[in-house]
């Protein structure tokens, strides 16, 4: 593809694909000339209030030009103290700027789209309704508010509430009323593309003329569309931990990224963006999500994956291999050992251990210096005192108590010991030394020696990273983050539960755990959801069953694959999924060619194909891309762009194209039940239309 057509591709990502939605909201705003007048009133305060925004931020820019300017000048004359006051006086105006410019930066968001509801609302003790406008930011000109933010207690009930009796819990407790009325705006560039009175059809409408339109480089907000089960999870400020289990397309992620920025509105007191994260299954969809946060607003969150933490917690420690794909890896031993460290079963083996392991490696004996002396029964019981702490962490405190209590003894005021001399002796009481020694006598103790091997010297297989960081934890201690004070974890079913339980040792806060367990992709993870729910039990558990990503004729498809009984499809319509018959692989290719082509002659912005591996990803690409401007996506890449892209399912969880093509659907490809998985993740992935390309049988496993 040329650049001209992928510039011209770019245009088009905002195009609403008419024809694919049954029922469109009309176009026509002339029957709200109120709404028209209001918005021109409204853009007219916002220009004003973003030329006031202007000169702030000039007039900090001058400030701080001016502080510098004298800095430099007289940097030779100023005393210290005189320097370190301008330089902190330097600061503030920094920030100040940076303050300043951000309001101006929501100002502009807003100009190019003011708001996208309006509910007027009369409280039970009022004679007239209020009118509230809806949008992305609050703003308030001359005193006046005329948008609310969206995560206000007022804009709840334009998620939750019909025209009729309604009600918020505002800071002062419930304030009940009616809604009057309920209007819904399209406004893009300032224009107001359509105004609708909505009730619940057309707000089914909108949604769905919201879901028509083809897809984007990143993930989108969807504060003008958010749904009432959605609007539950994103406003429930209870739940210390939140498990949603919900189906392909419905929102998980797009759900718990409001959830953060209803959270970051809701406690700006004592929660920052700097006190979030999310756990990513790869650096590609970390990209593909970065975008919502700053679209509403707020600051990106930390964003990282297991192997993030895994290098963080072991640097210096241990080096491990990355994880393999199961598909391409025949090696049964290995498939045995990696089922076997899967299962919640293998925690609690873990945990068996390690609760016998301080007393069984700490054998004190008598601590003596000259004539001062600490006993070994006195060293025990401190030793059981600080059971909470890791057994290395332990010693240091007793070295300092040892320290101590000799101090208290030194009336004479003899040369003592440093508590660091006393942690080296005590340290030789301990019967192993470090952790790698540990977890090679757990399997030994246990007798599974053959469910631990070493690739290379000092080394570690993946799937003994993470129960060897566990046991890293009781031994030597790790580095707990207090910075993070909601952790979001999404693609929950890709982690077992020792990942789980070292995620709860590092990040004692505040968790919204999302997934869906009908996308469980790794055939040598044996844990369940079950698993997940006795690992946080007391936690909330949400289901979500309606997919908004694909069309009717999409899901009706999946459904074949995998017959999730639960599994809704929003009423959108589009072509019926094809399955195209090649009698050989040469022809196979030639068709993906002419899908190829027919999508770069659409108004469509992303093809996805999806091959079954990696390898297989990349070996398709190798041969595509001499022809044609592809892009591959594997464990390596870090973002994810408009065009043709060729990937492995693995790497396409959480990802959406406007059109799939799945190579290779044949009977020797997709076989067993995780190919099942695989094959509905697959599909699941296409918004707009599917293609499942074959030579030989065609898979098994879709259904009537
Ligand atoms: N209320 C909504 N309004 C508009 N679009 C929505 C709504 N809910 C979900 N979507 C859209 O549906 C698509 C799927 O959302 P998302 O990726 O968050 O789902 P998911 O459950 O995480 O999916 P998966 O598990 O399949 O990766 C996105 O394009 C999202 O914008």
């Amino acid at each position: 593809m040329t650049n001209a057509q992928q510039l011209d591709k770019g245009a088009l990502r905002t195009s609403v694909r008419i024809n694919e939605s049954k029922k469109q909201p009309p176009n026509d705003t002339s029957a709200f000339p109120d709404e028209i007048a209001h918005l021109e009133d409204t853009r007219f305060k916002l220009d004003d209030a973003i030329k006031q925004a202007n000169a702030s931020v000039e007039q900090i820019d001058k400030e701080y030009m001016a502080s510098k300017h004298y800095m430099v000048q007289y940097r030779g004359e100023i005393d210290p103290h005189e320097m370190f006051q301008s330089e902190l006086a330097l600061k503030q105006i920094d920030n100040r700027g940076a303050f300043a410019v951000k309001i101006r930066d929501k100002l502009l968001k807003l100009l190019d789209s003011p708001y996208f509801a309006r509910i007027d609302f009369q409280e039970a003790s009022q004679e007239t309704p209020a009118a509230f406008y809806i949008g992305r930011f609050a703003f308030s000109h001359d005193n006046e508010l005329l948008i609310s933010d969206w995560r206000s207690p007022v804009a709840s009930m334009f998620y939750d509430c019909e025209v009729g009796p309604a009600g918020y819990d505002a800071p002062i407790g419930r304030i009940s009323g009616k809604l009057t009325r309920k209007r819904q705006f399209k406004i893009k560039n300032g224009n107001m593309e359509y105004a609708l009175e909505s009730s619940v059809n057309i707000r089914d409408d909108i949604l769905q003329r919201e879901l028509s339109h083809t897809s984007d480089e990143k993930m989108k907000s969807i504060i003008a569309t958010i749904q009432k089960e959605q609007n539950l999870i994103i406003r429930n400020e209870k739940a210390g931990t939140l498990i949603i289990q919900g189906v392909a397309g419905s929102g998980k992620t797009s759900i718990a990224l409001h959830r953060i920025a209803y959270l970051l509105y809701r406690f700006k007191d004592r929660l920052s963006a700097k006190n979030v994260a999310i756990l990513s299954p790869n650096k590609v969809f970390g990209d593909y999500i970065s975008n919502v946060l700053p679209e509403l607003g707020e600051e990106p969150i930390y964003e990282m994956s297991f192997e993030d933490i895994a290098r963080i917690q072991l640097d210096g420690v241990i080096r491990f291999e990355r994880d393999k794909d199961p598909f391409e890896t025949s090696d049964p031993k290995w498939t045995e050992r990696v089922r076997f460290k899967s299962t919640l079963d293998f925690v609690k083996l873990m945990d068996e251990y390690l609760s016998r392991m301080p007393d069984a490696v700490f054998n004190p004996s008598d601590y003596t210096f000259g004539r001062f002396s600490a006993e070994s029964e006195w060293i025990q019981s401190r030793f059981a005192a600080y059971h909470k702490y890791p057994v290395k962490r332990r010693l240091q405190i007793i070295a300092e108590d040892i320290h101590n209590r000799f101090e208290t003894d030194n009336f004479m005021d003899e040369p003592l010991p440093k508590p660091r001399a006393i942690l080296k002796s005590l340290t030789t009481m301990l019967k192993v030394k470090n952790t790698l020694a540990l977890y090679k006598d757990f399997y030994k103790q246990m007798n599974i020696t053959d469910k631990f091997v070493m690739p290379a010297k000092e080394i570690l297989e993946w799937s003994d990273i993470y129960p060897f960081i566990y046991f890293y934890a009781a031994f030597e201690g790790l580095q707990e983050s207090r910075a993070i004070r909601h952790l979001v974890i999404d693609e929950m079913q890709d982690y077992t539960p020792v990942q789980y339980a070292v995620i709860n040792i590092l990040f004692q806060c505040h968790k919204t755990i999302l997934g869906d367990f009908g996308q469980f992709i790794n055939p040598n993870y044996l844990h369940t959801l079950g698993d997940l729910r006795v690992l946080y039990e007391g936690s909330e558990f949400i289901e979500l069953n309606k997919s908004y990503r694909s069309t009717y004729e999409i899901i009706t498809f999946a459904k074949r694959i995998k017959n999730i009984a639960a599994l809704e499809a929003v009423e959108r319509h589009g072509d019926d999924p094809s399955l195209i018959y090649c009698s050989n692989e040469q022809e196979e290719l030639a068709q993906i060619m002419e899908n190829m082509d027919s999508f770069q002659n659409s108004e469509n912005v992303t093809l996805g194909i999806i091959l079954k591996t990696n390898g297989e990803a990349k070996a398709l690409y190798d041969s595509l891309s001499k022809n044609y401007e592809v892009h591959l996506i594997s464990p390596e890449s870090l973002n994810f762009k408009n065009g043709i892209t060729i990937t492995s399912v693995q790497m396409s969880k959480g990802l959406e194209f406007d059109e799939v093509i799945i190579p290779a659907a044949n009977d020797r490809t997709y076989f067993s039940e995780y190919d099942r998985s695989l094959l509905y993740i697959a599909c699941t992935r296409a918004m707009h239309r599917l293609s499942l390309i074959y030579a030989g049988e065609l898979t098994h496993l879709i259904g009537p």
